[in-house]
């Protein structure tokens, strides 16, 4: 893989708040990174002026807000996440089949080919068997990831988030074109910090992963370029 295909695959999580911090990592990392996360924080605090400030700097757009509520209410907010021009947009799958369904054909309806890739959170990377148990879900996490993937991939949607470990599994359930997103990425030099379920960068591309989420192992690292080009390095390295 070249350096190039390697650094497209990373989605640098901006887990900041205001517009300002944006432009500082936006300048920084540009042609370090594939593209940009806008997520709860950022979103909360900003609005869409966050997307709007990415996409000037020429920045790719993962709008992150895992909505899950009625059909209708999320139907309507996926409508506005695809007019901000962004290229990745999600729910959450625990929502449900009549939920992404209905999601996925008013986005399509609305937007035909030039809509964002609609994604479903499975299975959250911090979450373990006793994260589930806790809820009331006695199943091992994998089988739950796959399910909601399928369930997914059957609702129209573009593919899903999940943890690189159980990117074999979806792979064999919902084939090769279905878009795997990856956070729980950790490379060697990085902390765990709340991530459960994570793999290497090199080991989660290698797995199949089209996309990795990588926000505090670039964002925590003394000089966050050279974190980055060392990420870019490992996959394109260690990857075919
Ligand atoms: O299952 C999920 C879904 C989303 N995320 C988000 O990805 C980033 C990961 O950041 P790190 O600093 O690399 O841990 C973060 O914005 C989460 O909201 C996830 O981690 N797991």
């Amino acid at each position: 893989m070249t350096p190039e295909q390697a650094r497209d695959k990373i989605i640098f999580a901006l887990d900041v708040h205001g517009l300002a911090d944006i432009d500082r990592w936006a300048a920084q990392l540009a042609g370090h990174v594939g593209m940009f996360k806008v997520g709860k924080e950022l979103f909360t605090s900003c609005g869409p002026e966050a997307v709007k400030t990415v996409q000037r700097h020429g920045g790719k757009v993962f709008l992150d807000l895992k909505y899950h509520d009625i059909p209708n209410t999320v139907a309507k907010a996926m409508v506005e996440a695809a007019r901000l021009g962004v290229q990745l947009a999600n729910l959450h799958a625990l929502g449900g089949e009549e939920m992404m369904a209905t999601a996925a054909a008013t986005v399509r309806k609305e937007f035909g080919d030039e809509r964002p890739r609609l994604l479903a959170v499975t299975i959250l990377t911090s979450s373990t068997a006793e994260t589930l148990r806790q809820v009331g879900i006695e199943r091992p996490v994998e089988e739950m990831v796959v399910r909601l993937a399928r369930l997914a991939k059957d609702s129209g949607m573009d593919g899903v988030v999940a943890s690189p470990l159980e990117i074999e599994s979806i792979r064999a359930a919902c084939g090769p074109d279905f878009l795997i997103v990856t956070p729980g990425v950790r490379p060697s030099f990085a902390s765990l910090d709340d991530q459960k379920r994570v793999m290497t960068p090199a080991e989660a591309v290698t797995a199949g992963a089209d996309y990795l989420v990588i926000g505090r192992p670039i964002a925590k690292a003394g000089d966050p370029v050279a974190a980055s080009r060392m990420i870019v390095d490992e996959i394109a390295g260690g990857c075919p």
